[in-house]
């Protein structure tokens, strides 16, 4: 197991063999808060990575340091070897979606063809170089039969495969997912997750997936990244999920239960992976209610693509 402090296998710097991301003793404080100390790990090419952590562990702050928005304190972040650029079209991010979406009546491939460049600048028509891309994306995530039809007409299922779909435009080799399973039910998190798995080996491309809880992507993931109490720890669900390294991160006593194939992580008889959810579902399913959801300020109005991200800071 890769932890805080560690530092990570001295990869080499040809972009082809180096970790997609990695972590040197970094640490990211934002207000004069520490949200990861002198913290160290790599994450290898193709590999799904799950990312868990109470709420406000970190895990968009994380998401936004290695697109370059938010500057590490101490220590360095690369990307397939190079320290961390804004605008690295080598990334994709979603950032948290909330269905303010839902209402839209822009059609599905206009919404996608938004996050490529042509439409960023304003240009009126999008390049055939564009317009192919952004049929490969949909093609890739099964949205082809979405493109004609308004976003207020789609389930929330379908249209987190056009964001997916967004952030695939360009053929980046890292994937930032902040949260996508939040709104939806246990149904279209499962399809969720296996569309997210199915692309991201297809393409050989690495994901980062953060989500409030670890079994809907249990059949999903290579290892988790669980944040908490300003340490990470990253390694394999037997390596992390245990009552030692929850407990360090957490803070408090923690216990690991695992039934029928199932982990449950409980502090005393509270099942704290669920108490922390409980917040962000309290608007789900009724329309026209989940733009008041949690939502951190982000700006979901617009494609998820790298260059295209707003928070604010
Ligand atoms: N711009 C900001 N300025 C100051 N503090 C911030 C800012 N953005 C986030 N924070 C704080 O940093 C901490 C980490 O927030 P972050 O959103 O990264 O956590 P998270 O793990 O993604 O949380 P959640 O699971 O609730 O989405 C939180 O305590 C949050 O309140």
């Amino acid at each position: 197991m890769n932890v805080t402090g560690r530092a990570p296998s001295e990869s080499a710097r040809d972009p082809a063999i180096a970790p997609v991301l990695e972590l040197d003793r970094v640490t990211i404080e934002l207000a004069g808060r520490v949200i990861l100390r002198d913290t160290s790990f790599s994450v290898n090419q193709g590999e799904f990575i799950g990312v868990l952590g109470p709420n406000g562990a970190g895990k968009t702050t994380l998401m936004r340091a290695v697109l370059g928005l938010v500057p590490a304190a101490q220590g360095t972040i690369r990307v397939l070897g190079e320290p961390v650029m804004r605008g690295n079209a080598s990334i994709g991010y979603m950032p948290q979606t909330r269905s303010a979406l839902a209402g839209r009546r822009i059609r599905g491939r206009e919404f996608v063809a938004m996050a490529a460049d042509g439409h960023r600048w304003g240009l009126p028509h999008t390049d055939a170089a564009t317009r192919a891309d952004v049929d490969r994306v949909l093609e890739l995530v099964g949205a082809r039969s979405l493109a004609k039809r308004p976003l207020f007409e789609l389930s929330g299922g379908e249209r987190q495969r056009l964001l997916l779909a967004q952030c695939l435009l360009g053929r980046p080799q890292l994937l930032l997912l902040d949260e996508p399973l939040i709104s939806l039910d246990p149904h279209h998190q499962r399809s969720v997750v296996e569309l997210v798995r199915e692309v991201q080996r297809e393409l050989g491309i690495a994901v980062l997936f953060s989500a409030h809880e670890l079994n809907p992507l249990l059949n999903a993931l290579d290892r988790v990244l669980y944040l908490g109490n300003s340490v990470a720890a990253l390694g394999t669900v037997d390596e992390v999920i245990t009552a030692p390294v929850l407990t360090r991160l957490y803070g408090s006593p923690i216990d690991v239960m695992r039934v029928k194939g199932r982990i449950f992580v409980m502090s005393g008889d509270v099942e704290i992976e669920k108490h922390d959810h409980e917040h962000e579902d309290e608007h789900e399913h009724v329309p026209g209610r989940e733009a008041h959801g949690h939502d951190h300020g982000h700006d979901r109005g617009h494609g998820a693509h790298p260059h295209d991200h707003t928070h604010d800071v």
